[in-house]
């Protein structure tokens, strides 16, 4: 199959703006340049891209797919449709499922369902500990053998020192990442938002600052003494970002990534007691906001990822009291991006397509994250001049829980091409 994908505008690492043909063959890129279709090549399809802007196929580090265990909130098919209509085609995937894929057999019957059901690469991780909450690491050796791009309980933090520090040993020795929910449970006390002047208004119990970034202390500590590769999810605090640089100053092995959700909203934003506003970690006060875009621009923070977390509607309707953790991410994390910090003249379109793409790759080694030629033909093509809303009706992930319903937006997802093969693409594309 020769597919052309013609009058593209491609990134370059000088924040400008490209004018390419992208020629794609046998699952790869053939050729980046112009008028080929001139020089008499013939191709199977052509794509007229419309000016449209040409970025590498997006990747994430943190989606929650739900399957097995939860196939009412997201399958490993309609989890990667939604990626793939958010411009991703390389995702790595969370294990808080059940059953938690915390053994060869497990991980393998996930690695087949992905293998069946999924339209793009998705990297699956394997748990630190059996059953997540246990204090029995996993067999770290056999499960990076199979295929783990890292280890993770996400959804949960590590609660014991002396468990993080053996996993640490265990992961650093097997050269994969330890990743972490950074959240310590005796610190929690039933909270559902930040504490703040926020969740007094409202009467509810609050989630303090210190929750998160006690745990990151401790563990850049352990991370320091075992030289493990220790990876943050979802940073969400000033205090985070402060350690974490201190910490990258003194040389720790540490990244991290922050969610769009975190960098665009804040608790002010709250208007009522409804399940929409309820993520882990929960949206934090303004302050906090400006020291993720801060630690973002100096380079503290890594990457972009999503924390697509699906749940039903009926679960989300009700009370941030009772309503489960997490909101969908995505299908509205690049226009969200674009819109509030590229637009916005914040950050560049080069700085936002480098944090969801090349860095989050380089980080886990991925082979994802450029357009190259001779590389993978993993594509991705966004329309930044036309606005469009963010509706329940476009989803294809099974849920639709985000505050973001209703927000208008700039850089909806054109086509996303996986291996040369197209598999998103918007009706009048
Ligand atoms: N982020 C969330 O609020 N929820 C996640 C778990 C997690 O990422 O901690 C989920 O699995 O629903
Ligand atoms: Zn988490
Ligand atoms: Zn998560």
């Amino acid at each position: 199959m020769k597919l052309l994908l013609k009058n593209g505008q491609v990134v370059s690492e000088h924040n400008q703006t490209i004018p390419s043909d992208i020629w794609i063959e046998d699952k790869k890129i053939k050729a980046i340049g112009l008028d080929f279709e001139k020089e008499g090549i013939e191709f199977d399809r052509i794509v007229d891209l419309d000016g449209h802007l040409v970025t590498p196929g997006l990747v994430d580090l943190h989606v929650h797919f739900r399957e097995p265990g939860f196939c009412h909130k997201e399958t490993i098919e309609t989890g990667s449709k939604a990626a793939a209509r958010g411009g991703y085609t390389t995702v790595c995937a969370m294990p808080n499922l059940n059953p938690v894929p915390d053994t060869l057999e497990k991980y393998n019957d996930l690695k087949n369902r992905i293998e069946q059901d999924s339209v793009i690469k998705i990297h699956h991780y394997a748990p630190i500990t059996h059953s997540l909450n246990s204090e029995e690491i996993v067999d770290m050796d056999e499960l990076t053998k199979a295929g783990a791009p890292a280890f993770t309980n996400d959804g949960v933090g590590v609660q014991t020192a002396g468990t993080m520090y053996l996993a640490m040993k265990e992961a650093a020795k097997n050269n994969r990442p330890l990743v972490a929910h950074t959240e310590d449970e005796s610190l929690l006390f039933g909270g559902c938002m930040h504490k703040g002047k926020k969740s007094e208004e409202l009467g509810l119990p609050g989630i303090m600052s210190a929750t998160e970034s006690s745990q990151i202390a401790r563990d850049l500590l352990l991370a320091e003494e075992t030289g493990a590769h220790y990876h943050i999810c979802h940073v969400s605090t000033k205090e985070s970002v402060r350690i974490i640089r201190e910490a990258k100053r003194a040389g720790v092995n540490v990244s991290c990534e922050v969610c769009p959700h975190h960098l665009i909203l804040a608790d002010h934003i709250i208007t009522e007691d409804h399940g929409r506003f309820k993520m882990n970690p929960p949206l934090r006060a303004e302050d906090d906001r400006q020291a993720l875009i801060e630690g973002l621009r100096d380079g503290t923070i890594d990457c972009i990822a999503t924390d697509h977390a699906p749940h039903s509607e009926e679960e989300k309707n009700q009370s941030m009291l009772n309503a489960p953790f997490g909101i969908v991410g995505s299908e509205t994390a690049f226009s969200l991006m674009y819109t509030h910090f590229v637009k916005a003249g914040i950050f560049t379109l080069e700085q936002v397509c480098r944090w969801m793409t090349v860095e989050p790759a380089r980080l886990f080694n991925l082979e994802a994250g450029c357009l190259q030629v001779g590389g993978s033909a993993d594509i991705a093509v966004f329309d930044i001049d036309t606005e469009v809303d963010i509706e329940k009706e476009d989803f294809l992930s099974k849920s639709c829980n985000t505050p973001f319903l209703g927000w208008k937006v700039l850089g909806e997802t054109v086509l996303t091409v996986v291996d040369g093969t197209i598999v998103w693409e918007r009706g009048d594309a």
